[in-house]
């Protein structure tokens, strides 16, 4: 049995269409991403899972059963969502103690709170906290019931670098003890780190789901050539290099990705038009040139895809909508 399953989700809230069709499967024990920009309909979907939004229509199930319906799921999977109302006079113990009196076999709360990072904030009320550690006390929260399954909504949003790693850490221990990790996501370095496989949302539809490998592969690219020009680049120069998928230039940087031979493929290109590249570097693609490459633009939350690249997407989740 799956962890998750949501299938044909609807949500409209007035005049915003926020799913328009989400259907996804989680497995028990992977980390699970869900990317896509702001407002494309990642929290709806969540918050659905999580039972706390009424799906106008479709079917949701955690462990087999309907969250809207079934009080286990409280037991079954921990949420920490964006924006969490909490006692603001209590202390981080305090809450922590008080969220875990709502479990049969809740975890240890001084583990939970070294576990996040706030041992040395044990005694400091909610209200004093700063953004990143209140973060850090919600997603204690999530965690405090050692539920089977857990929803972290922006982890890692408003944390210091040091904390991120940490929470990163936290999160991969989650998985190796079997605990099935649902990640929203910005941030493409947590989620090619951590995530097995990651759902891309867009305008409420799931435009693709695979590895972050496979996601790579199906962009059709393995590598990334950088370098600088004198004079203003014309990425024509590029046009007929077979190895070439797509160019880009921003701030007298250009930025071409390809398969194959790229590097030669750029450099004689670039000799045979006489322009001479600067600052050469050349590394293996990751998942943000793959946003890149698919949509012409690099991944920019509060912008939108355009249509082609969208549909070139849109294949893809057919196809995963019918193998399952
Ligand atoms: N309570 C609400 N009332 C009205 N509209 C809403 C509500 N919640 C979300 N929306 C709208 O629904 C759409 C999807 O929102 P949602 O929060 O699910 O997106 P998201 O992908 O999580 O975005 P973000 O990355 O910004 O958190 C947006 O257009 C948003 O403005």
């Amino acid at each position: 049995m799956p962890a998750i399953e949501v299938r044909g989700l609807h949500k409209r809230y007035k005049d915003t269409v926020a799913v328009e069709d989400v259907s996804l499967t989680v497995e028990e024990g992977e980390i699970y991403g869900i990317l896509g920009r702001n407002g494309a309909g990642k929290t709806t979907t969540v918050e659905a899972v999580a039972g706390l939004r009424r799906p106008d229509r479709g079917e949701v199930r955690v462990f087999g059963l309907d969250p809207r319906r079934d009080r286990r799921v409280r037991q079954l999977l921990g949420v920490q969502l964006q924006e969490a109302a909490l006692h603001s006079s209590l202390t981080v113990r305090e809450l922590v103690r008080l969220h875990r009196s709502f479990h049969r076999d809740g975890a240890d709360p001084d583990e939970l709170i070294e576990l996040v990072g706030l041992a040395d904030r044990r005694r400091t009320r909610f209200e004093k906290l700063s953004g990143g550690q209140q973060q850090r006390l919600n997603i204690a929260l999530a965690l405090v019931g050692r539920p089977r399954a857990v929803i972290l909504d922006e982890l890692t949003t408003g944390l210091d670098p040091a904390a991120r790693r940490h929470m990163w850490e936290a999160v991969a221990g989650l998985r190796d003890r079997g605990v099935t990790v649902v990640l929203v996501s910005h941030h493409m370095e947590e989620v090619e780190r951590l995530c097995d496989r990651l759902a891309l949302i867009e305008r409420g539809r799931v435009a693709a789901v695979d590895t972050p490998d496979g996601l790579v592969a199906r962009a059709g690219l393995d590598q990334v050539v950088r370098f600088r020009t004198r004079d203003p680049f014309d990425p024509a120069l590029l046009d007929g290099v077979a190895e070439v998928r797509a160019v880009r230039t921003e701030d007298g940087l250009v930025t071409a990705t390809g398969t194959g031979e790229l590097l030669h493929a750029v450099s004689t290109a670039l000799v045979t038009a006489g322009v001479a590249a600067l600052d050469t570097t050349y590394r293996r693609a990751g998942l943000e040139d793959a946003f890149l490459a698919l949509t012409g633009s690099p991944f920019d939350p509060a912008s939108s895809y355009p249509a082609s690249a969208s549909s070139y997407l849109a294949d893809d989740a057919n196809r995963e909508g019918t193998e399952r």
